[in-house]
């Protein structure tokens, strides 16, 4: 499963919505192949914008951006589309809040859905998988520590284990970037630290490039090698997260921190 990871870079990029408003503002940024990058701010500060641009999820308005070898750029004719689209999208995996996995089938039915991207539509149809699809798919879960669960029904698992699957699956994309939108926002505090964990793991194992929004600013600091922060659709802050002390988080958010903003209010930062 080795493959090493892709660099990001944003060029003077803005994102305006159909209804004119502005969610990223001139965004210039260079992640390079195999870093692992924690992205901070307040709600509505343009966290989710910015990760979906990475995947043409959300496109962009302004400037371009470069993922790889691939180039994602405004709206009209340059726009990627199609084979291109889809080529962009079987190297970068993504990891939601809500884990969006197909509940009523195993486990290892959905981490194969990783592989869709590479199979022919008939394979997938009649789930007839290769065997080296299905190796893929046991090692993926090898990785999250999940393969006792393979023939389980995806809904049996705890919420730790469905994120845990959900990465196993973007895994099973070879991916050379895992994006993941507030991986751990709906898991209890050790969870969360298992699932980032996992991430980080990845990140320093496989060297596949890890963009992850984060809510709460004690584990973006703990797990983010690098540190962006987000005001309104603008980079306020670009550093180690090592570095980032209550001022500069107080300085991305624009107020003094609360305990709503930290996983364990009794830790330090
Ligand atoms: N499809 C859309 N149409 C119009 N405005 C949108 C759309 N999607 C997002 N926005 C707006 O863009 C801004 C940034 O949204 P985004 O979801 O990126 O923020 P965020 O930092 O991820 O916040 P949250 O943590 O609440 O998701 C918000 O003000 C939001 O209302």
């Amino acid at each position: 499963m080795e493959r090493t990871g892709a660099d990001i870079r944003f060029h003077d990029v803005s994102v305006t919505y159909p209804n004119g408003f502005t969610g990223l503002k001139g965004i210039n940024l260079s992640i390079p192949a195999g870093e692992m990058v924690g992205i901070v701010g307040l709600s509505g500060a343009g966290k989710s914008t910015l990760v979906r641009t990475i995947n043409g999820l959300v496109p962009i308005t302004n400037g371009h951006i470069t993922v790889g070898d691939h180039r994602l750029s405004g709206r009209g004719a340059a726009q990627l589309r199609g084979k291109d689209l889809r080529e962009l999208r079987s190297t970068v995996g993504m990891v939601f809040q809500s884990f969006n996995l197909a509940k009523r089938t195993t486990v290892i039915n959905n981490v194969l859905m990783g592989r869709l991207y590479h199979s022919p539509a008939w394979r997938t149809l009649l789930g007839a998988w290769r065997n080296d699809d299905v190796e893929l798919a046991m090692s993926a879960l090898e990785r999250v520590e999940i393969v006792p669960k393979a023939y389980e029904k995806a809904s049996s698992l705890s919420g730790g284990q469905q994120q845990r699957v959900a990465i196993a699956r973007t895994l099973a994309q070879r991916p050379m970037v895992i994006l993941a939108d507030e991986p751990v926002a709906s898991l209890d505090p050790p969870t969360s630290h298992v699932v980032m964990r996992d991430l980080q793991r990845i990140n320093a194992e496989l060297g596949i490039t890890v963009v992850v929004n984060l809510h709460f600013l004690d584990l973006a600091r703990r797990y983010s090698e690098r540190l962006i922060g987000l005001r309104s659709g603008e980079v306020v802050f670009d550093g180690a997260g090592a570095d980032a002390d209550e001022s500069v988080f107080e300085n991305i958010y624009g107020r003094s921190l609360t305990a709503e903003d930290v996983l364990s209010p009794k830790g330090s930062l």
